[in-house]
């Protein structure tokens, strides 16, 4: 069957002016991203993950090349455009949360929604509140973002990523400030949402926030270098499993660095 293309990067260049020179941080990326996977990109520091994902979110410009959106270059939208774009197409988490300190649980999840237009303010508040159950912080649904831990407030930033039905929801390493149990319990989350049929881009360095996914990118200064397809990821995976899976991922990843 053939798979629904969401993105598709063409000749994808990203540089930046720095003291003078250019600096080439993504030199020509050809890449599609479909519809339903749990798209991981990893690569050494540096590489370029964050800048790809910037660039094929609207959140950055590319200088050359084209990332298409539903037969569109996203390169070429207005401001405007992109604003829109990234409110109602896409949904960002992002290892700093950045809640609004001044708005609780559920106003952190429900504001965008209200932004969003695609509902009326009263089905906005139902599905964020079932978002909030969802991701099991309803009983912190009145508290600030200081009045709760780490995890929740990842969580909540999960929600309300989620609060337009995003095409695509991008992470860039939304485990990298927590613990492990809590950085387990995040990613719990983000397979049990691909797993009901949410499309997911994530950036990590952390091979088991990557063993998450359905396929893996490694990028090596700026350039597709390789990719790994693994089946879907089952929230219920044995013990065995996951570490068989996890030594997959290791012995590619070995390969990629090499
Ligand atoms: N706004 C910017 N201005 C100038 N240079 C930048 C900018 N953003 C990123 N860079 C440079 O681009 C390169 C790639 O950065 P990027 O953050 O995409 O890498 P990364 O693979 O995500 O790295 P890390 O794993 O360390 O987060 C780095 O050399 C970085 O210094």
């Amino acid at each position: 069957m053939e798979r629904k293309v969401i993105l598709s990067t063409k000749g994808l260049c990203k540089s930046y002016a720095s003291e003078g020179t250019q600096n080439h941080v993504l030199n020509g990326i050809d890449l599609d991203i479909y519809e339903g996977d749990f798209t991981i990109i990893m690569g050494a520091s540096g590489s370029g993950k964050s800048t790809l994902l910037y660039c094929l979110s609207g959140m950055d410009r590319a200088t050359a090349g084209a990332v298409l959106y539903e037969g569109k270059d996203i390169a070429k939208f207005n401001e405007n455009k992109l604003t829109g774009l990234r409110h109602g197409d896409f949904g960002f988490v992002f290892q700093q949360i950045h809640l609004v300190s001044n708005l609780n649980m559920f106003e952190n999840v429900a504001v965008p929604g209200y932004l969003g237009k695609k509902r009326t303010a009263p089905e906005v508040n139902k599905y964020a509140q079932e978002l909030l159950k969802k991701m099991g912080i309803y009983e912190a649904f009145k508290r600030l973002p200081s009045q709760v831990s780490g995890g929740e407030a990842q969580r909540a930033a999960i929600a309300r990523a989620l609060i337009n039905e995003p095409k695509l929801l991008f992470a860039d390493e939304p485990t990298g400030a927590l613990n492990k149990r809590t950085s387990r319990e995040v990613l719990d989350l983000l397979t049990a949402i691909n797993n009901e049929g949410q499309s997911v881009l994530m950036v990590t360095h952390d091979i088991r926030a990557a063993v998450r996914g359905s396929r893996i990118i490694y990028l090596e200064d700026g350039k597709v270098l390789g990719e790994l397809s693994l089946p879907g990821y089952k929230e219920n995976i044995s013990d065995e499993e996951f570490k068989s899976r996890e030594k997959q991922v290791n012995a590619w990843l070995s390969s990629m660095s090499w």
